[in-house]
């Protein structure tokens, strides 16, 4: 017998089920005589949980007498007692409702008529499987707890062997040897073979030195020689390498000396891996980092230096001037009438112009400090470290004669034929910590050369030529 089918009444406690008392108990035997299950009757909840501790079976099912008060509140009681039980809630009803989804019980909870005990045996049966399958866990839980316990003691001793450590060593994935101090191979492993490409004959005594190229085969004497120095216990280095199979790829070597218990030197270990990947991996960044920082500082249009580029190169090339005490020269350009141009010519000629113009300024630079940048809309920028306005005077008259060169033409100027520029130039020895200054005079000068009628420049500043 391995379990307990409990019918929970209001009414007075009989040890056995009353046949007189509820008509319904004669009908229960016969359904589960064929069950190998005890029966048991029992009133009011505290009376089950007397029987419950005491009991030697399981509580498989609990029948909750449609008399009880509170049958559910019962049932809550006796749950921790009978985690496995199903509870069936007998009804008075012809049809009663399943259980609401929301009570907690509900996966373990069935409601039946009275009058139809049918699907007792398969609850039962149901409830019966539940408890075995827990009871085989346990066992298995046990079992994998005892023989975790033993298992546990047994991988600590075999840790403390020399088997233990060869096991590790042959089946690392970094490729390790261990060399006498003057490189003579003495030990390795397979990934080492496997990384060189070596058979074991081709590393049996051969000097470390030799058993790849390039960087690897003209470095690794004088490493050794340093590793046998007191002082270098451990090193780590990089090194580009021809392997034996042709391949090239860079080697992560971590060297370390090997030293006898009184601390005498012995030979070396090298822990060796292929970073050639990683490397890739990381020149590919670096390259892709460089052509972004390239696009952030570059007008999408004109391809020159944007504003944020000059912004930056303003800043830095302020502030050395004003350490040099030297003059810094500014100039800004705007195309003339260039609205016009735009509703006359359409905006993609507009775009065109630009580009022409920027490339037609730029032509005129020659100082790698010198840089041409696009403003915004038609302005362009030109800064010119180390100059005075003299300097700067004499580079705007040469992209004035360069943009009258280009003769690109301008039907809707009110002044010339072809496209015109105004310049604004200022230079100054910086004297204040922030360059808005310079901008301010290049600006100034700007709107007088535009109020002068277009076409040509304004200028201010030391070794003024105007
Ligand atoms: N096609 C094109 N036009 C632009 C671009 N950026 C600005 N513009 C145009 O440049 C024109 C500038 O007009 P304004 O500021 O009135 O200057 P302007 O017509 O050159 O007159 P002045 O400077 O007084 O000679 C505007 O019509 C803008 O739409 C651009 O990237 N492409």
């Amino acid at each position: 017998m391995d379990g307990l089918v409990l019918y929970l009444t209001k009414s007075p406690a009989q040890t056995q089920p009353d046949e007189q008392k509820d008509p319904l108990l004669p009908e229960l035997h016969a359904v589960l005589q064929a069950s190998d299950v005890q029966l048991s009757c029992v009133d009011g909840v505290d009376r089950a949980m007397q029987l419950l501790q005491q009991a030697h079976a399981p509580l498989l099912l609990c029948l909750l007498a449609p008399d009880l008060d509170s049958p559910l509140a019962g049932a809550r009681k006796l749950f921790p007692l009978a985690p496995l039980c199903h509870w069936i809630l007998l009804s008075n009803e012809p049809e009663p409702q399943p259980p609401s989804p929301l009570n907690r019980f509900s996966q373990h909870l069935s409601v039946l008529p009275r009058h139809s005990l049918a699907p007792l045996p398969e609850l039962l049966h149901k409830a019966r499987l539940r408890y075995r399958h827990e009871q085989a866990i346990g066992r298995i839980n046990n079992q994998l707890q005892q023989s975790g316990g033993n298992s546990a003691q047994a991988l600590q001793r075999y840790t403390q062997s020399v088997d233990f450590l060869r096991h590790l060593f042959d089946t690392a994935n970094e490729a390790m040897l261990a060399t006498a101090v003057n490189g003579c191979i003495v030990r390795w492993n397979r990934a080492a073979e496997h990384l060189f490409d070596l058979e074991p004959s081709e590393l049996s005594n051969q000097c470390i030195c030799d058993i790849a190229g390039d960087e690897w085969q003209r470095r690794m004497p004088e490493v050794l020689e340093q590793m046998a120095q007191p002082q270098h216990a451990q090193l780590r280095l990089e090194l580009r390498c021809r392997l034996g199979n042709g391949r090239d790829c860079v080697l992560e070597v971590k060297l370390a000396q090997i030293c006898n218990n009184q601390s005498a030197l012995m030979g070396l270990s090298f822990f060796i891996s292929d970073i050639s990947a990683r490397k890739q991996a990381e020149t590919e960044l670096l390259k892709l980092n460089e052509q972004l920082q390239q696009l952030s500082f570059q007008d999408g249009l004109t391809g020159i230096a944007n504003r944020r580029h000059f912004d930056f190169a303003l800043e830095r090339a302020w502030h050395e001037a004003r350490r040099q005490k030297q003059s810094l020269a500014l100039v800004m350009f705007d195309l003339d009438y260039f609205k016009e141009y735009n509703d006359r010519l359409g905006h993609q000629a507009g775009d065109e112009c630009l580009r022409r113009v920027a490339a037609g300024l730029n032509s005129q630079l020659h100082r790698s400090t010198d840089l041409l940048a696009r403003y915004g809309g038609e302005e362009f920028v030109l800064l010119l470290p180390n100059s005075g306005s003299r300097e700067a005077v004499q580079l705007v008259q040469n992209c004035l004669a360069a943009l009258y060169n280009l003769d690109l033409p301008h039907p809707a100027s009110n002044i010339a034929p072809s496209v015109t520029l105004s310049a604004g130039i200022a230079a100054m020895v910086p004297d204040t910590e922030l360059p808005h200054s310079l901008l301010a005079a290049a600006d100034s000068q700007l709107y007088r050369a535009k109020a002068a009628g277009r076409n040509g420049y304004c200028a201010e500043g030391p070794e003024l030529n105007h």
